[in-house]
Order: C-alpha cells, then sequence, then structure tokens
C-alpha cells in the first residue's frame, strides 16, 4: 500500500514530468513543484543522489507533501562520464539543442565503437522536508551517442542516445516504449516495489 496519496514531483522539466507521471499511473495524486514555486533550487551536490535529496527536501518544505525528485543525466564513455551531474547545464544553461550541439562537437572525432554511454537516473523520495531516511533508487540505461540527432520524441539528449536494444534513437520510441526501458522506468520499478504498488 502506497503509504501516502498525495505526492509533489520535484521537477521543473515538463519533460521528465510527463514521464513521471505516466510511470506512476493512479498510485497517487501528483502535484508539481511548479505550482509552489518557480524558483529552482541550485544543484550543489557532487552525486545524483544528493541533487536528488536536495530538490525533493526544497519541495516537500515547499508544499508540505512527500516530494519526489529525479535526478538525472548522460554519462559518456569517451568523456569520462560527463556531461554527468552537470548534463542540464552542459552548455551553460542553453537548453537542450545548445546541450545536444556541444556534445556532438565533443565527440565529433571519435569512432563509433567508442561512443559508449548511459543515462543515469537517481530518485529520491522523502516522506517530509527533514526526513532522516530518503528512499533512493537508481537506474541505469546503456546505449550510444550518434553522430546526428534523430526522432523528435522525448527531451533532452533523446534525439542523440542510441538504444541498441530497439534499434532506433531514445526520441524515435514511443513515449510508452521509453517509459517501459528508461534508466527512468528502471529506477522507477525499484521505487514501486519499495512502495508495494509494483
Ligand atoms: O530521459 C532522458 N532523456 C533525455 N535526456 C535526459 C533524460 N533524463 C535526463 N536527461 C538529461 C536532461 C538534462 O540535461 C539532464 C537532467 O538534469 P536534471 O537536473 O536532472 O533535470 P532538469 O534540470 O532538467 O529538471 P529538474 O532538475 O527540475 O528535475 O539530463
Ligand atoms: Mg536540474
Amino acid at each position: 500500500m502506497m503509504p501516502f496519496n498525495e505526492l509533489v514531483l520535484a521537477s521543473h522539466n515538463a519533460g521528465k514530468l510527463k514521464e513521471l507521471q505516466a510511470m506512476l499511473g493512479d498510485a497517487v495524486r501528483v502535484r508539481s513543484v511548479g505550482e509552489f514555486s518557480d524558483i529552482e533550487p541550485e544543484e550543489t551536490g557532487l552525486s545524483f543522489v544528493e541533487n536528488a535529496i536536495l530538490k525533493a527536501r526544497n519541495a516537500a518544505r515547499l508544499s508540505g507533501l512527500p516530494a519526489l525528485a529525479d535526478d538525472s543525466g548522460l554519462a559518456v564513455d569517451a568523456l569520462g562520464g560527463a556531461p554527468g551531474i552537470y548534463s542540464a547545464r552542459y552548455a551553460d544553461g542553453q537548453g537542450d539543442a545548445a546541450n545536444n550541439a556541444k556534445l556532438l562537437d565533443a565527440l565529433r572525432e571519435v569512432p563509433v565503437a567508442e561512443r559508449g554511454a548511459q543515462f543515469v537516473c537517481a530518485l529520491a523520495l522523502v516522506r517530509h522536508a527533514d526526513d532522516p531516511l530518503p528512499i533512493i533508487c537508481e537506474g541505469l540505461w546503456p546505449g550510444s551517442i550518434l553522430h546526428a540527432a534523430r526522432g523528435d520524441q522525448g527531451f533532452g539528449y533523446d534525439p542523440l542516445f542510441w538504444v541498441p536494444e530497439r534499434g532506433c534513437s531514445s526520441a524515435e520510441l514511443p513515449a510508452a516504449e521509453k517509459n517501459r526501458i528508461s534508466h527512468r522506468a528502471r529506477a522507477m520499478a525499484i521505487l514501486k516495489q519499495r512502495l508495494g504498488i509494483a
């Protein structure tokens, strides 16, 4: 049984919110932190987990509700795991298109066999702002980085992320399919088990 009937999603990213909502289904009534504040907390952590906890606490404090945060990103082998926790800020806050352009440029000389990457997702659930025992769930999604964008679904780096098990980019996957196999889906499956709503 779900230990609460309302939850705030601690994200300002529309693409992410849509995916998290779809994955949670009608297990719980979902609000968005944007209803409470437009100010995004500074992501000062050195890990996905720390940033997820920080965002969850912030949303719980603003809303007075249990909060679920997602901190995620793309770790590229040839770049030593970059952009990693800095994925959203890779092109200094200029947005997804600039991030993707910068990534393609950084990998311009890297051959196909060395373009491995993984999407990483850390979910943090806090029951209240000062929760001393957040629930943390992680998910990884291995793939590689294309030489050019493909597809128009999803968000972020999806057009550049080759999904070997499907033979297409992650932006070419129907939303429902991405939501079954992605890093976020994997983390969410673990969270649902932990909450007894699997
Ligand atoms: O499934 C994904 N498909 C494509 N790109 C993705 C995905 N998952 C994360 N990403 C990228 C987007 C962003 O560049 C970074 C997340 O950064 P991250 O700080 O966690 O999210 P965000 O700032 O966009 O929204 P918020 O912090 O309010 O949840 O990784
Ligand atoms: Mg962020």
